[in-house]
């Protein structure tokens, strides 16, 4: 590569992390994290000079310079194809990076005012005993959360009142448990900010925002700030390792709404990370964890590795075709891959805990598997808490407090907890590449804003809500519903 291309594509090159000091010679590149040669093709085409880096594992990312605008375009930083169809045929960005969905439009030239901003989205917790009813009415409004048919939607709000209600008293008493509120709020911001800061050490400065599904602060909260802000590209980034539409889909949906709504934030480069569960970085963190538990085990090597994922109703699965479920075993297998390599040979298992409500839920569950595995006669066992890479009240309640309990009542003699990934430093690390990755694939996203037929129809409406009320005085009357109320199964 001459020296004039050098220079002219070391602005763009340092933006996405890598700086003079990366170039080794003249067709090879280090990357700036592993500090391994990467190859790297440069040529020109109708012009314009562009340049490809090449990892271990095939294409990284692609740098093109023009003269006149010096703009960026592609630089996909992917190992696998960016749109994945789902087993039921809809088309999910399953893994890795991918730009905003919708009528994607060109996105504006790349220039020196870049100002990045990378949103992190999360669930939200309660932060007192106070917020706890009205926290779950959050929740349980959400139609990625009571996946209602269409006819019944409009009994959304008041059966998640009703609900929320129901609920409350044992929800409250878990969080009693715990301090009296989540701790999400204050790891989501410390997370935040060692984000900022890991992405400042590889010269790539940004402003990391928090955007809460459920509780304070919320999605529009952050946008604002966004918007204030004049951020130029954007990166989301779901605090959940494996894509669930209960959980990233949900937080997704309602981003792409305010989007929509607004000139400015539709025409926003905008970078979606839809699942980073096979990322190695986060892969190796978890690895780490578990070969440091298992440690403090008298036999470590008896110690059976008991994954337990937060469920979702089976239907999301076999109907809705979330790929959460194939994600989660995924990942496991990644992590078990990477102990195995460690010399690590461990048994290992999969179960589903927190399910709500009567309807089935991905099995098997945790409690019965636990009391099994008991049983069974196995005396060491180390609980994984894999859905979620922060403390909350299922890690601090539910798996410490009572499966614990459970464990050892049913013959377990030895219980550990591998602790959730919080600001591990590898794992910021990790989240920091990530961003810089999906930088280049920002995509705004176009300003059409269709609404649904039906909403300007009030014909149509009247018609569903009369059948939809008779419909619902008969689903709220069965004998399911009723045994579901009487049992306090919400
Ligand atoms: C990957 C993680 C999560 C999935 C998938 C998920 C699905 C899901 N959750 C509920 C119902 C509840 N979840 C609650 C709390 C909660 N859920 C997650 C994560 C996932 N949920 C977290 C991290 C938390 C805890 C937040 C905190 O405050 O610490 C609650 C409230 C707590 C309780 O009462 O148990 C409910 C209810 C459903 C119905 C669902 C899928 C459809
Ligand atoms: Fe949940």
């Amino acid at each position: 590569m001459d020296a004039a291309t050098t220079s002219r594509l070391l602005p763009l090159m340092k933006l996405y992390g890598y700086d003079r000091s990366c170039l080794n010679h003249n067709s090879s590149m280090l990357c700036p994290r592993t500090r391994h040669a990467m190859p790297i093709c440069c040529h020109s085409l109708d012009g314009q000079q562009s340049l490809d880096i090449f990892s271990r594992k095939g294409f990284v990312s692609s740098f093109d310079s023009n003269d006149k605008k010096n703009s960026i375009h592609g630089g996909l930083s992917l190992h696998v194809p960016v749109q994945r169809r789902n087993p039921v045929g809809k088309m999910f960005c399953s893994v890795g990076v991918c730009p905003y969905p919708g009528n994607a439009i060109e996105s504006p030239s790349h220039t020196s005012e870049e100002k990045i901003g990378v949103l992190l989205l999360n669930l939200g917790g309660p932060e007192t005993l106070h917020d706890v009813q009205p926290f779950l009415f959050n929740l349980f409004a959400d139609p990625d959360i009571i996946r209602l048919p269409r006819l019944f939607q409009f009994l959304q709000q008041p059966l998640a009142q009703l609900i929320s209600v129901l609920r409350a008293p044992k929800s409250k008493e878990g969080y009693a448990s715990i301090g009296g509120g989540s701790p999400l709020r204050k790891i989501t911001d410390e997370q935040a900010s060692a984000l900022k800061m890991a992405l400042e050490a590889k010269d790539v400065p940004a402003n990391v925002y928090v955007a809460m599904r459920y509780w304070h602060p919320f999605t529009e909260e952050a946008v604002k700030q966004i918007k204030r802000d004049k951020v130029t590209r954007l990166v989301v980034l779901p605090l959940y390792p494996q894509y669930s539409i209960s959980t990233t889909g949900s937080s997704i949906r309602v981003l792409q709404s305010i989007f929509r709504e607004d000139a400015y934030l539709s025409r926003l480069p905008v970078s979606i990370i839809q699942s980073w569960y096979q990322r190695e970085g986060y892969i190796q963190s978890m690895a780490d964890l578990i070969e440091e538990e298992l440690q403090m085990f008298s036999k470590p090597q008896e110690a059976m590795i008991f994954f337990s994922a937060h469920g979702v109703p089976v239907s999301y699965v076999e109907d809705a075709g979330d790929p959460y479920k194939a994600q989660m075993e995924e990942c496991i297998h990644l992590i078990m891959q990477e102990l195995k390599a460690r010399g690590i040979n461990n048994n290992h298992t999969l179960a589903y805990q927190s399910r709500v409500g009567p309807v089935q839920w991905l099995k098997p569950y945790t409690d019965e598997v636990l009391v099994e595995l008991g049983q069974k006669g196995v005396k060491s066992l180390l609980a994984v808490p894999v859905s979620f890479v922060s403390e909350h009240i299922e890690t601090l309640e539910e798996i410490d407090m009572e499966y614990k309990h459970l464990a050892l009542e049913s013959g377990i003699a030895n219980w550990g907890r591998v602790p959730a990934l919080n600001c591990t430093s590898s794992f910021i690390t990790d989240l920091a590449n990530a961003v810089i990755e999906a930088l280049p694939s920002a995509t705004a996203m176009s300003t059409s804003n269709t609404s649904e037929d039906d909403d300007h129809d009030p014909f149509g409406y009247a018609i569903k809500l009369f059948f939809g009320s008779i419909l619902a005085f008969v689903l709220l009357l069965s004998p399911k519903m009723i045994l579901a109320f009487r049992n306090h199964i919400f």
